[in-house]
């Protein structure tokens, strides 16, 4: 985010001080879609991917206040051409698209669980999704609507039946959690945020969020206490921000950044970038028994070339595990179930 926060002062400026010999045509074409552009986290991050150089075509797709939020994006001097597509302009938008964001959907009020939104967004997924198999089968899809535990299998499903299933190029994104749980551990533990990482692995819901603090880095001495409050503020954190906005939404800044980081790893390892590694909610077998798990993955020109297993972990990390599995499942069962009921 850094590097590309700091390219997109300009992409002349940038290509200057890469030398005459680089020129912006050095930088591959990249059209990235976002359905629900007009949203709370989609005008933010429809900023940031205008500001990210890697981006060069931007497709912002939405059912109402389409056209003057893209208006406003165009206007930032950077590559990115920007187009706003509304109603039935959904097959133009994503039209060549290499990645696809999707954060479209109702957010949570205070009292409701991600599950409780299933019943309206799991459809809005469904049209978008078919839509997707039809238009761009290819596209790496970043999928932000929640519950992400549910959304990704009905995307999967959908795409099956369309026969363009890749589960390389279907990516939930968790990446949120790991932004929270890096800022945590930073400010309690005194680290400089800039070096920390923390792998968070599982869903995107409550118990499924499992931070890993026993593969922090930098390690850290973290006392019994500290591992529970850590553990129960990343997993919370979504309920933190949707009671403190009280009735007025969820997280939507915090998301859109994490939303362009995610966004920008595809890019990234779309253009060839090596050693691209972002945790994500995909098909995997990190879990025995459970078909959808989030780890580290890498990314490539394929979407997701590797995904890492959960790695070494401590006697309340695996207690942590064993009983997120239900709940895991149970949300994945939903998401199969709506998909062979909604044809
Ligand atoms: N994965 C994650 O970590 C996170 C996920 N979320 C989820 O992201 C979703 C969006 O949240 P916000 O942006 O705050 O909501 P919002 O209500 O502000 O924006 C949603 C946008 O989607 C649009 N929309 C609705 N149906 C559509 C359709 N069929 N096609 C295209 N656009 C459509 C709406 O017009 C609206 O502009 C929610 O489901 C929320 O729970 C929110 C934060 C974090
Ligand atoms: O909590 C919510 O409803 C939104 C979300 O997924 C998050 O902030 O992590």
């Amino acid at each position: 985010m850094a590097a590309f926060l700091r390219a997109a002062k300009g992409l002349g400026q940038a290509a200057r001080a890469m030398g005459r010999a680089m020129s912006i045509a050095a930088v591959p074409e990249r059209k990235v879609a976002i359905l629900g552009a007009a949203g709370g986290i989609g005008q933010p991050l429809a900023l940031l991917m205008k500001m990210n150089p890697a981006c060069t075509e931007l497709a912002l797709y939405d059912i109402a206040n389409m056209p003057g939020v893209a208006a406003d994006v165009s206007h930032v001097n950077t590559r990115a051409q920007v187009k706003a597509y509304s109603g039935d302009e959904l097959k133009e938008c994503l039209s060549g698209a290499d990645v696809v964001v999707i954060p479209a959907g109702v957010p949570r009020k205070p009292g409701m669980t991600r599950q409780d939104l299933f019943k309206v967004n799991a459809g809005i997924v469904k049209s978008l999704v078919e839509e997707i198999a039809k238009t761009c089968p290819t596209a790496c899809i970043n999928m932000i609507s929640n519950p992400v535990n549910s959304t990704v299998p009905i995307a999967a499903e959908i795409l099956k039946r369309h026969n363009v299933y890749d589960k390389r190029k279907l990516m939930g994104v968790t990446t949120l959690d790991v932004v929270r749980a890096k800022t945590f551990y930073a400010e309690r533990m005194g680290l400089n945020i800039g070096e920390v990482d923390v792998p968070v692995v599982g869903g995107h819901a409550g118990i499924t969020i499992l931070p890993l603090w026993s593969q922090a880095t930098p390690s850290s001495e973290i006392l019994k206490d500290d591992v529970e409050q850590l553990t129960k503020r990343t997993q919370d954190g979504g309920t933190e921000v949707v009671q403190a906005k009280a009735g007025k939404g969820s997280a939507t800044l915090s998301m859109a950044y994490a939303g362009a980081l995610f966004a920008d790893a595809c890019l990234r390892g779309l253009n060839g970038q090596k050693s691209v590694i972002e945790c994500s909610y995909v098909e995997s077998t990190a879990c025995p028994g459970v078909d959808y798990f989030s780890t580290k993955v890498r990314l490539g020109a394929n979407g997701v070339e590797e995904i890492y297993p959960i790695g070494d972990i401590n006697e309340y990390e695996k207690e942590a595990l064993d009983s997120m599995v239900p709940e895991l499942n149970a949300s994945i069962e939903t998401g199969v179930k709506f998909a062979a009921e909604n044809k």
